[in-house]
């Protein structure tokens, strides 16, 4: 018997960040969206622990204890006494490293998927506690769709978005490390204010006003993004040249998110970007998306 879940990536369509708090962290004002791009993670009963990748980039996913879905999976085997080992299989589609939280996804995935052939009859509430010792972003990959994370990002509030919008995500030739763009923010900024949600763009998201959210992305990483991974601006000249409504990085990045028109534009900017040789590969994705979902 083997359990499958399928898990989303995200983009970050507004990432507010505050200052750096006693325990490292930053307060954030972390409006999530989920897209449709997916790593699917495979779980079934084994004589010894095991974890096994494939896809893009998955020579770049840990295959010990440390990757986050064999985390997961210990984590809530140690909380229900479950002694069974687990053979682990990621099927991956989010870039690695990329600030899509691909590893968060996989923790997520493997998480619904352990409780499912566990019958753990863990709660939402302890599911989400224990994605959130995970990680800041585990929690959403749980849950999809769209909200506003606040804390390090992992206070969940659940946000209305009124319609679909379409997005291309440039995959850059590296990757970036999250706590270094971090690290970068707090180097190139003095005086953080306290992060706050944008009004505007909630509004855009209930609405599903595409133009309206165009106006109102930001990503305070980005700065931070692009002095650690220069190039990047060529990308961002590159989609908004091709038509794209707005352009930014992607939460840590390095991939770049950018947000189209309808289904035609996104195409169009999504060739464009591979023909320029400014990104490794270009993907066409929709949002909203939903979360973890056993299949
Ligand atoms: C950039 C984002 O992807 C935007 O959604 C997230 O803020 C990062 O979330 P994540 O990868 O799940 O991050 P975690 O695994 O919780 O933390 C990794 C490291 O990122 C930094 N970190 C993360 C979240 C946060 N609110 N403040 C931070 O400073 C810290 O250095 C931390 O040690
Ligand atoms: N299941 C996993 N998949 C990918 N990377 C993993 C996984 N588990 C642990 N890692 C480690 O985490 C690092 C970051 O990978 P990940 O794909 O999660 O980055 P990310 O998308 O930038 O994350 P985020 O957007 O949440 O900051 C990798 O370089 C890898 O060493």
């Amino acid at each position: 018997m083997s359990v499958t879940a399928r898990v989303p990536a995200k983009v970050n369509v507004q990432l507010a960040v505050g200052a750096a708090r006693p325990d490292g962290f930053h307060d954030l004002a972390n409006v999530f969206l989920a897209v449709g791009l997916y790593d699917e993670v495979t779980v079934a009963p084994a004589d010894r622990p095991r974890i096994t990748c494939e896809g893009p980039g998955s020579d770049q996913v840990p295959l010990d204890r440390t990757n986050l879905a064999a985390r997961a999976a210990d984590l809530l085997a140690e909380r229900h006494g479950i002694s069974g080992a687990v053979h682990i299989h990621i099927a991956k589609d989010i870039p690695v490293a990329g600030g899509m939280a691909g590893g968060s996804a996989d923790a997520a995935g493997a998480l619904a998927a352990c409780d499912a052939l566990w019958g753990t009859g863990a709660t939402r509430e302890e599911l989400l506690g224990i994605c959130a010792e995970l990680g800041s972003d585990v929690p959403f990959s749980l849950v999809g769709g769209a909200a506003l994370g606040t804390g390090r990002g992992e206070k969940l509030e659940p946000l209305e978005v009124g319609g679909g919008f379409h997005w291309v995500f440039a995959v850059a030739d590296g990757g970036l490390s999250t706590p270094a763009v971090y690290r970068e923010f707090d180097r190139l900024t003095s005086a953080a204010p306290a992060p706050e949600a944008s009004p505007a763009l909630l509004e855009a998201l209930r609405k599903g006003d595409v133009e309206a959210l165009a106006a109102s992305v930001t990503n305070d990483l980005q700065p931070a993004a692009l002095s650690l991974f220069p190039s990047l601006s060529e990308t961002l000249a590159t989609g908004t040249a091709a038509g794209a409504l707005a352009a930014l990085v992607s939460g840590s990045g390095p991939t770049t998110a950018f947000l189209t028109a309808d289904a035609a534009s996104a195409r169009t900017v999504a060739d464009a970007l591979t023909a320029s040789g400014t990104c490794r590969t270009a993907r066409v994705a929709h949002s909203p998306a939903p979360g973890a979902t056993l299949l």
